[in-house]
């Protein structure tokens, strides 16, 4: 059993909105960063693995059972981390702690009060006290404190300072050091996840784009660049997705498909970063933000 976390043909309709046949995996010992624009439903998949909504059909597995037949056993083996306050506003940072450890049959206080410390979050103050990314950072330390193989993290970063930011990459690096974890996280930050992420999954209006490796990822696709007088024919090789630039045009193409197009042509190849990568899917799948 080498997926720690799989979803087959995932399904769940709201009105206005569905995930639609979403399926990837993910094995362990890997970081897979979780992307799409506003709305395309990453939360909403993450709700669904953690069954918080249930799905209309498919399934999640989570290390190799069907969290159908027993989800509460399964959670005790994730970090969970989410984008919404779960902790009780009135009660301090150690309160909280003493309310939560006992849920978690693996609760280690030798760890958490190592990653309080080093993430600097005050014990004593009241949550609601706490800045958004101090009460990330707590978060952060509870999900990291019950031996979880599996964490999953809607936005851990968002609202997080660059320092921070830095210091939480190294973490989770850190923490995937043990080759039996895998972390998967939502995020808008696509440069942090340049930095740690082996996998990359895409989502666009509920369905699942791709889920590529990183290192996959940066042959998939490549942007090419031409003057005005090239527009003819970069259209004409049909790429994903074209745009006008103040010095001619720039196309996200196949990359096997932009090689062969430069082979015969002078056209500039470039390697896409993430955001370009979305930026120009979303474009093509004409969704206007
Ligand atoms: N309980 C619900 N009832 C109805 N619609 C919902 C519900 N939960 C989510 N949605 C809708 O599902 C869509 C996807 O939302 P979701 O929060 O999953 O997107 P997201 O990719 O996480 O976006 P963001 O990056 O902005 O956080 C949105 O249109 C949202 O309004």
């Amino acid at each position: 059993m080498d997926d720690i976390l799989e979803l087959s043909h995932v399904n769940k309709s709201f009105k206005g909105f569905a995930l639609d046949d979403v399926s990837f995996s993910l094995k362990k010992g890997y970081i897979m960063g979780f992307i799409g624009p506003n709305g395309a439903g990453k939360s909403t998949t993450i709700r669904c693995i953690m069954d918080l909504v249930h799905i209309d059909s498919g399934d999640v597995r989570l290390f190799g059972e069907s969290f159908k037949n027993n989800i509460k056993a399964l959670k005790q083996r994730i970090g969970f981390v989410y984008d919404q306050d779960v902790f009780f506003e009135e009660l301090t940072v150690e309160k909280n702690k003493r309310v939560i450890a006992p849920f978690y049959e693996r609760w280690d206080d030798d760890i958490f009060y190592r990653y309080i410390k080093e993430f600097d979050v005050p014990l004593d103050k009241k949550v609601k006290a706490l800045s958004k990314g101090t009460k990330m950072k707590f978060a952060l330390a509870v999900a990291l404190s019950h031996h979880a193989e599996l964490i999953i993290m809607d936005e851990p970063t968002s609202g997080l300072d660059p320092v921070f930011r830095k210091e939480l990459l190294d973490v989770l690096l850190d923490v995937i050091q043990d080759e039996n974890k895998a972390i998967f996280f939502s995020t808008h930050i696509t440069t942090d996840l340049e930095k740690v992420a082996d996998y990359i999954t895409f989502i666009l209006d509920g369905k699942i784009l791709f889920s590529k490796e990183m290192e996959d990822l940066s042959e998939a696709y490549l942007l090419v660049k031409g003057p005005r007088s090239a527009e003819s024919e970069i259209k004409a090789a049909h790429p994903i997705s074209i745009k006008e630039t103040s010095l001619g045009f720039e196309a996200l193409m196949e990359g096997k498909e932009a090689r062969e197009l430069a082979d015969q042509s002078n056209l500039h190849l470039e390697r896409p970063n993430l955001d370009e990568i979305m930026y120009y899917l979303v474009k093509s799948n004409g969704i206007n933000r």
